[in-house]
Parts: C-alpha cells; structure tokens; sequence
C-alpha cells in the first residue's frame, strides 16, 4: 500500500493526474487502449476538468474506455447520475466516442442494470480477465467506497462483478461493482480530502483488526495489484505518522 499525503487538495490533485496519465501511457504502450474506471461523487469533478483541460495532450485519450465504478439508481439525465458528472466534467470536455463509455442503464430495474453492465464489462474484455488499468475510488465519510456502504448485502458478494444493492440509510438502490471485481485492477488509487473523513480513513488505514462491515473500504485489497491513497492532511490529520 502507497500513502501519499499533500499539504493541499490543489498539490494532491495535480499529482494524481500525473499518475493516472504515466499508469494511462503504460497502459497504451502495452495493450494499445487503456481501461480506466471513474469514481462519482463531488470530489473527482475537479481533478477531471483538470484532465480533459491541462493534460488534453499529455494522453492519446482515443484510446481510452471509460467505466463507472458505481451509479445511483436514477435516470441518466438525473444531477445525481455520476454517469452525467462523468460526461460533464471530463468526456464531453475531451470529446469521447460513446462506444468508448460504459455507465449503468439505470432506465432499467436496479437488478437487470446490474446484469447487463456485468455483460459488458465482460464483453470488452473479450472472456479475458476482468482487471481494469486503474480504478479510481472515492470515499465517503461512513468509509463506503463505490456503493458498498457499511452493513450491506453487497460486501458479501464473493463474485467478480456488478450487482444492485439496496442501501437502506439513503432508501434508495445502487448498482456497484462488488469488492473481488475492484480487487482484480492492475491499480486502484483512492482520492480522499477533507477534515470530514479523517476519522474513517484512520479506520481503513490504520485498523488492525479490519471490520468490513463498518468500514467497507477496508475490503479494497488488490490481488496483484497496487493500491495507492491520495490524501490531503486535512484527510490524513488523524493518522499516527
Ligand atoms: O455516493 C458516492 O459517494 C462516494 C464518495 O463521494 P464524495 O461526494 O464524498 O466524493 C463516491 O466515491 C461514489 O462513487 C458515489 O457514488
């Protein structure tokens, strides 16, 4: 595990784009396309207009598909669909073809969005293993990480794939890839900034003994790959070292 920390969200931000164009170049250079998954939220809007508008030639973004690592159950054109953040912020901005963006149907029942978004997810990857280039996540501050929120059926899911998931909190369906599909990356960075999530990220961090069910993000353990979190010390203030 990587811990980088920034005295400031605007040095954090800077740096992750950086790594997301040399993880996105190495990617390019070896399999000719590079399969980067989008967290939603607030937090990723910034670093994304900051992609499509000051590193819009540092990238051969051609060769770039698009997923989304989780989506609300709401219709595509809704504000909350970070599939529409996604569009708005980086891939209208950098022009992307649609057949080069994958997001959830959500104008289908929670369930079946999540079935088809498995198939293709599975139909790009032509039977290949399901390891994504980079997934980017964010983090919320009861620790939840794409939709897989504290108590939830999902972080049972031993399955390398996408499901639905009623989150009872918010009375509302989510579709999500599950834990053992993030796990399968090549890379997975977490972008996390703020005083308001300083106590979870000690959890996920620090805890010995991990509690998953509480802490959901503690369940992002790459198999072969390399897990790096991008903090501000906002964030990190309550970490030992
Ligand atoms: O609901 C969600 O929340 C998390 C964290 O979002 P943020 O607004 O605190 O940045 C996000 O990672 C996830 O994709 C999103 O659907």
């Amino acid at each position: 595990m990587n811990l980088l920390i920034y005295k400031t969200k605007t040095e954090l931000l800077k740096d992750l784009a950086e790594y997301i164009i040399t993880i996105g170049e190495k990617a390019i250079a070896e399999n000719d396309c590079f399969n980067f998954v989008l967290t939603g939220g607030n937090s990723p809007k910034e670093l994304y207009t900051m992609l499509a508008m000051d590193y819009r030639e540092k990238l051969d973004w051609t060769k770039v598909y698009f997923f989304i690592g989780d989506e609300r159950n709401v219709p595509p054109g809704h504000e909350s669909y970070n599939g529409l953040m996604a569009r708005k912020s980086i891939l209208d901005p950098l022009n992307v073809v649609a057949d080069h963006v994958f997001f959830v149907d959500t104008t289908q029942a929670p369930e079946k969005a999540a079935i088809e978004y498995a198939k293709e997810i599975s139909t790009h990857f032509k039977g290949a293993d399901l390891s994504f280039d980079l997934i980017l996540l964010g983090m919320g501050d009861d620790a939840h990480t794409a939709s897989l929120f504290p108590g939830t059926e999902v972080l049972g899911n031993k399955d390398v794939t996408v499901d639905s998931v009623y989150v009872e909190k918010l009375s509302t369906y989510r579709i999500t890839f599950t834990a053992p599909l993030i796990n399968k990356a090549k890379n997975v960075a977490f972008l996390v900034f703020g005083e308001a999530k300083a106590e979870a990220i000690k959890h996920v961090i620090e805890d010995q003994t991990k509690n998953p069910e509480l802490y959901p993000s503690q369940l992002v353990d790459p198999v072969d790959g390399s897990l790096t979190f991008f903090l501000d010390s906002d964030a990190a203030k309550l970490l030992d070292n």
